[in-house]
């Protein structure tokens, strides 16, 4: 299986103070993993130094065995790393499929498109539907879908998402981590940052939580669900 990324003892920092001190995950191919962290944690900076759009000042970050620490953030999406960013980002003035396409801008092959869109559609087939509508009129949820399939159009072998649920109203937010479940199900391997605990670790194998630039507990998801820390005041396990 492919996917699979190490992240070992990283320290990154913007200025002066490490926003992140030392933390060490290991997304397993296949899988899906996330890292649980309220505002501020530090999740966001994890993905910069990931994709070295914020370089880590110390440790090392490997994917597939070879090491990204000297590569450019373009290299890095070049191993087929894929991120979705948080709050989707899609273009409203733009039919669904023409946001599909940007996904794969890079790809000169017509029936190399028609091959991905082809497979964006059967894991929602809804996007197919409304193939020829133009996203920005669309709900919530279905441009989560949008933004998500736009990822999948480049055919990672790893998806960082970033928050795929913020802004969303209740009903949609379930739609969404369903969606993350289907695209993992087509052997994606999902790295999911989320401040949304429960219905994470509902759909996640193996978890990381993240407090001030620190891993503070990792386990699989169903001991991070009956984990006190956890469910602890911070996130009010009521998310
Ligand atoms: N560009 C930046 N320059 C300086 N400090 C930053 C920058 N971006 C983030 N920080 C700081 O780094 C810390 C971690 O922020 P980060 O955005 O990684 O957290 P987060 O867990 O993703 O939070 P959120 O859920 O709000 O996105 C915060 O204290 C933040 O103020």
């Amino acid at each position: 299986m492919s996917g699979h990324l190490t992240v070992e003892n990283i320290f990154t920092a913007y200025d002066r103070a490490d926003v992140l001190s030392g933390i060490s995950i290991d997304v397993q191919p296949g899988k899906i993993t996330c890292i649980l962290g309220s505002n501020g944690a530090g999740k966001s900076t994890l993905i910069r130094s990931i994709l070295r759009l914020t370089p880590p000042r110390a440790g090392s970050i490997a994917f597939e065995g070879k090491t990204l620490d000297q590569m450019a953030t373009h290299e890095i999406v070049g191993l087929r790393i894929a991120c979705i960013p948080e709050g989707r980002r899609i273009f409203a003035k733009m039919t669904v499929e023409e946001n599909l396409r940007v996904g794969a801008y890079l790809v000169n092959a017509e029936k190399t498109v028609k091959a991905r869109l082809g497979k964006v559609y059967e894991v929602f087939p809804r996007l197919k539907e409304r193939a020829k509508q133009l996203a920005g009129t669309m709900s919530g949820g279905e441009q989560a879908m949008v933004s998500i399939g736009r990822g999948m159009m480049t055919d990672p072998k790893l998806l960082i998402i970033d928050e795929p649920s913020l802004g969303l109203s209740p009903l949609f937010v379930q739609e969404n981590f369903n969606i993350v479940r289907r695209l993992n199900e087509t052997g994606v391997t999902v790295l999911l940052v989320e401040q949304n605990v429960n219905q994470t670790l509902a759909i996640a194998h193996y978890g990381y939580v993240l407090s001030q630039g620190r891993i503070i507990v990792q386990g699989d998801s169903e001991m991070l669900a009956k984990n006190e820390e956890v469910q602890s005041a911070y996130f009010g396990g009521a998310h």
